[in-house]
């Protein structure tokens, strides 16, 4: 079994960002969205983006983000993969020509197979925890056996995700990555690095038992 990607969402600070990459994740979230308690301008997340090794996916999370902005922020940041995580159209999501995962919110009535379809362009699919009112950053899991087991893109679970609950995950349904905010801080915002530690080793454990 290949390894599962972790992702960091909600960077706010370089030094979030270093323990991160010290730990070993892949990718890194920088959360474009005002009302997120995450938020950060273009030019922070540039700021932080510019002392980044290679080698690091640096993502890009918009919730219904006017597509000036979007673009704005494509021209001062180097962003490697745009999340979309509200209710964006695959038109809209298509038009910027960056690689994009669209954000999928666990309704009791969503119908994957036909939301799948309609993303075909994306590059994976990102799977959270629905929340009336909410659109991300929860810290609510959802039902992992609602997910099927022949998904036609690569699965970004997430939701509710924390070191304790990270190998369950795995085991649950082999996903292409996990993707975690709130259960690696230790405020909105701020990241712990002792948490985001525990949480890569949970992963790698997860991913030998697998194997
Ligand atoms: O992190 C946010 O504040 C956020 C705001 C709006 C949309 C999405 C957001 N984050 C994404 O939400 C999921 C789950 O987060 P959590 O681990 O439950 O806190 C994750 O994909 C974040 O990228």
């Amino acid at each position: 079994m290949s390894r599962t990607r972790v992702k960091i969402c909600g960077i706010t600070r370089a030094e979030d960002a270093a323990a991160a990459i010290s730990a070993g994740a892949d990718a890194l979230g920088f959360v474009f969205f005002a009302k997120s308690p995450r938020a950060l301008t273009a030019a922070q997340a540039a700021l932080i983006i510019a002392s980044l090794p290679p080698f690091v996916t640096k993502v890009g999370l918009f919730v219904n983000a006017n597509a000036d902005y979007v673009r704005e922020v494509l021209a001062i940041c180097s962003l490697d993969l745009l999340q979309f995580h509200g209710d964006e159209t695959p038109l809209y999501c298509e038009s910027f020509a960056k690689p994009y995962m669209k954000a999928l919110r666990m309704r009791e009535d969503i119908d994957l197979t036909a939301q799948l379809a309609a993303y075909s362009s994306a590059s994976a699919v990102l799977l959270d925890s629905y929340k009336a009112g909410v659109p991300g950053g929860t810290g609510e899991v959802f039902d992992w056996e609602r997910i099927p087991s022949d998904l036609s893109l690569p699965l970004v679970l997430a939701g509710g995700l924390r070191p304790n609950n990270a190998g369950a995950a795995i085991a649950a349904c082999q996903p292409y990555a996990l993707d975690v905010s709130g259960g690696v801080e230790s405020a909105p915002g701020i990241k712990c690095a002792d948490a985001i530690t525990r949480f890569i080793e949970a992963v790698s454990a997860a991913d030998r038992r697998e194997d």
